[in-house]
């Protein structure tokens, strides 16, 4: 059975739930929301995303009838989610969102690179934003933090263990991928992309085809790392435009780069153009 923190507080001073002297000892922490939740490993690995996008079968009158209730209640608990992030975010001045992998490792080349990215971004002036977990998250925010800049990090409940890193100096844990995703895009004036993989690519993808669709003014979407984004971009040239999929205007909208002082360069002349800072 999983036990919160709601659960600690009723049975403070008591051994953990196995009789050990550190109620700790085995159990994971995650988080369900913003409740903090510590568990057996490997159990329990279904998220309210999950729950959210599970498919009921219509025909089942009793199922029917309680998804329609949950839904209902769930749209209470959304709708209290963008408030959290709102007010929680409400004061954040320029900012950049970073996505990177999760799966950096310190002390490796990528790794010192996100931490010089948060950093170089700090000394600029920017709060950094990421998704608060590890790898390229937490180099960012440990960059960010460097410099006294503010390093914000928006976690979500994943079906395993999870927490902020320890870099972030406002952190939030997110029960629904798209309300996070909302806070990424409208608290930032740029976004960077770190070398990751599919959540990486996911965010990428999600600001290219916002600013594509003018969803949101034209601000830069910077690639850092050549080695590892120009395959990508030479697939968008060599078979997206060769097709008539996308436009030339389209590539314009992502600029490539190795070094941090290159992004930081461009999203400082992309306010500039837009009579911001
Ligand atoms: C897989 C591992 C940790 C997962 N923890 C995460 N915490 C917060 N945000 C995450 C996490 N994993 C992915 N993200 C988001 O996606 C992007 C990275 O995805 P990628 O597939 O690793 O490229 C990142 O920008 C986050 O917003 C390690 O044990």
């Amino acid at each position: 059975m999983a036990r919160t923190e709601y659960d600690s507080e009723y049975n403070s001073g008591e051994t953990g739930p196995r009789g050990s002297d550190n109620p700790s000892a085995d159990l994971e922490t995650c988080y369900v929301g913003p409740i903090r939740v510590r568990r057996d490993p490997g159990e329990a690995s279904e998220t309210t995303d999950r729950r959210l996008l599970e498919w009921v079968d219509p025909r089942d009158r009793d199922l029917r009838a309680e998804r329609t209730m949950r839904d209902s209640w769930r749209v209470l608990r959304i709708q209290s989610e963008f408030v959290a992030g709102f007010d929680a975010l409400s004061e954040v001045a320029e900012a950049v969102t970073v996505f990177g992998s999760a799966r950096l490792v310190p002390g490796s080349a990528e790794f010192d690179l996100a931490i010089r990215l948060g950093r170089a971004l700090g000394e600029a002036g920017y709060a950094v934003i990421t998704g608060g977990g590890p790898g390229a998250m937490e180099a960012a925010n440990r960059g960010a933090w460097d410099t006294g800049a503010q390093s914000i990090g928006l976690n979500i409940e994943l079906p395993f263990e999870q927490h902020l890193n320890e870099w972030v100096d406002v952190g939030m844990n997110f029960r629904y991928f798209f309300v996070r995703k909302t806070m990424f895009v409208k608290y930032a004036q740029a976004f960077v992309c770190l070398p990751g993989g599919f959540g990486t690519l996911d965010e990428m993808f999600e600001a290219l085809t916002l600013v594509q669709t003018k969803k949101v003014v034209r601000f830069p979407i910077v690639l850092v790392g050549r080695e590892h984004w120009a395959g990508l971009l030479d697939w968008m040239r060599e078979v997206l435009l060769a097709k008539g999929m996308i436009s030339s205007d389209d590539l314009d909208l992502l600029h490539l780069v190795d070094e941090p002082a290159e992004a930081v360069e461009i999203i400082a002349a992309a306010a500039a153009g837009r009579g911001g800072r």
